[in-house]
């Protein structure tokens, strides 16, 4: 037996937490065991993340109480909790990217001047961790140089020198290459082995069931089930966290052709002016969806940005349907949060934001208010955008359900040329299954896609044919994918 088992219990009792009408908790009670991963799955909008931020202090529960071995926690003060030792892994990553290594670690300790000693003592907790896991870093690399694995190892290091007794892990595969899964689960066994509380909010089943001890399903707000590991398969868990099985999507061939998009010898520039893209040529036909394989940080972004225009080109030449003509672009970026969304606007304005029906939704100057609603509406029961209201504002969403508008509002532009970026991250079975089913819609429809995805299923559910990306050059081999990656 692990030793530290039953050492440490945070357990959640009857919490509810409501924001306006909706209840994101509903009476939840769970408990979370030292020397256990614990992992808790749900749909969009089933109140994951809510929870996670309860437990860490981010969010005060409505009602209801955390206990740490029996003492109440502190709720809703997240300073607190992370001295207690209750540490949150976030999906997006807190670092400084112009420091070292060694100075955001020693940021995460207690705040104050920075002199170069106090950088190495402060430090020192966290790299000795790296030392014990495997996961050597160089103290004086800086961030911003760090594959986006690496970041991740960090932002773990940070919460380990602080010498955290629960770590809490939200969707922490999303980023990963599949070796770097691999290896996040090997350290995530053995911090549990040494007795820690490891909890993770997840979506892919299979890397559910390879990782996890116990399972917590919430539907709706609602807890549905907890079990063990070996009480439970994938077909068990999806019919729990959706109250019915989906339906999995085929693949039919493409059935309308036509020339589309030809790039000629792009070479693009990353933000730090590096070369991202080193002369990369391909071609997507009309009626086709070419998938773009690799590991996050290869040039795949620069490349989505300039093929979708909003990034420059360096050099090289991309013609449509053998012109300089432009098609009608759909994007859907890899970060929402940053370039998809206006996060102070509400859903609506946010679907339309894009601009993709300006035709049917404005007369002259103005828009056609009654039009609109009547469209946004029609789009959020289609792509079941959970929200109260389609006037609720945009950041009152869940992370699944903004990607959502995302991709609703973008398929619904009819697209001639569609460059999406990781389109499913974040999005539970069912969302999922729809979205890949659009992007067949449209593809069928004869709308050229091109797939960026760094999840080698979705690329090789949706893709026609299958290119991979590697330090800013197309490699077309499909073996090659375990040597791609690595810094830019
Ligand atoms: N700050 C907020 N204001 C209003 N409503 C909120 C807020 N935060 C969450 N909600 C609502 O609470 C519910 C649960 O959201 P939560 O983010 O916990 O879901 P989730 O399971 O993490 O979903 P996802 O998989 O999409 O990230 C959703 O209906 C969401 O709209």
């Amino acid at each position: 037996m692990p030793e530290g088992r039953g050492h440490h219990l945070l357990a959640v009792r009857n919490v509810t937490k409501r924001y306006g009408g909706v209840s994101a908790l509903d009476d939840v009670s769970a408990e979370f065991r030292a020397g256990e991963i614990h992992a808790v799955l749900g749909e969009n909008g089933a109140g994951k993340s809510t929870l996670m931020s309860v437990l860490s202090g981010f969010v005060a529960p409505s009602k209801g109480t955390v206990e740490l071995d029996g003492h109440p926690i502190p709720l809703g003060r997240a300073f607190e909790c992370k001295r207690i030792g209750i540490e949150m892994i976030h999906q997006h990553f807190t670092l400084v990217p112009d420091f070292t290594v060694a100075e955001n670690l020693a940021l995460s300790r207690l705040p104050g001047l920075l002199g170069a000693s106090h950088v190495a003592e402060r430090a020192a907790p966290s790299l000795e961790a790296a030392k014990r896991l495997g996961w050597e870093l160089d103290p004086i690399e800086k961030v911003r140089n760090l594959a986006v694995g690496e970041q991740q190892r960090l932002e773990i290091l940070k919460a380990l020198g602080g010498d955290a007794q629960v770590l809490i892990l939200d969707e922490p595969t999303a980023v990963l290459s599949p070796e770097e899964v691999d290896d996040l689960f090997r350290v995530m066994r053995r911090l549990r082995d040494e007795g820690k509380i490891v909890v993770l909010i997840a979506h892919k089943l299979a890397e559910v069931l390879a990782v996890a001890d116990r399972v917590t399903v919430l539907r709706r707000g609602k807890l549905i089930a907890t079990a063990t590991r070996d009480e439970v398969d994938e077909r068990t868990l999806a019919e729990w966290m959706v109250g019915e099985l989906p339906t999995a999507a085929v693949n039919s061939p493409a059935t309308v052709a036509g020339e589309g998009l030809k790039a000629s010898d792009l070479r693009v520039k990353g933000d730090r002016k590096e070369d991202a893209v080193r002369g990369i040529s391909f071609e997507v036909r009309r009626g086709e969806i070419l998938g773009i394989g690799g590991v996050d940080g290869n040039g795949q972004i620069e490349l989505a940005e300039a093929i979708a225009e909003v990034r420059a080109l360096a050099a090289g030449k991309v013609t449509w349907e053998g012109t300089e003509g432009k098609p009608r672009t759909g994007y859907v970026p890899q970060d929402r949060q940053i370039d998809g969304l206006a996060l102070g606007l509400s859903v609506e304005e946010n679907l339309l934001i894009a601009g993709y029906r300006r035709e049917t939704l404005t007369r002259g100057p103005f828009l056609r208010l009654k039009e609109i609603h009547r469209w946004a509406q029609g789009l959020i029961e289609r792509f079941e955008i959970r929200t109260p209201s389609s006037k609720e504002p945009i950041a009152s969403l869940s992370g699944g359900n903004q990607q959502k508008v995302v991709v609703s509002r973008t398929l619904d532009g009819e697209p001639e040329l569609l460059v999406v970026v990781n389109p499913t991250r974040g999005l539970d079975i069912r969302a999922t299954s729809y979205v890949h089913g659009k992007i067949r819609e449209a593809r069928d429809a004869g709308t050229a896609v091109v797939l960026f995805s760094t999840d080698l299923d979705e690329l090789y559910a949706l893709s026609d044919r299958r290119v991979f990306m590697s330090r800013g050059e197309l490699i077309d081999d499909e073996g090659a994918i375990s040597v791609v990656g690595g810094r830019r």
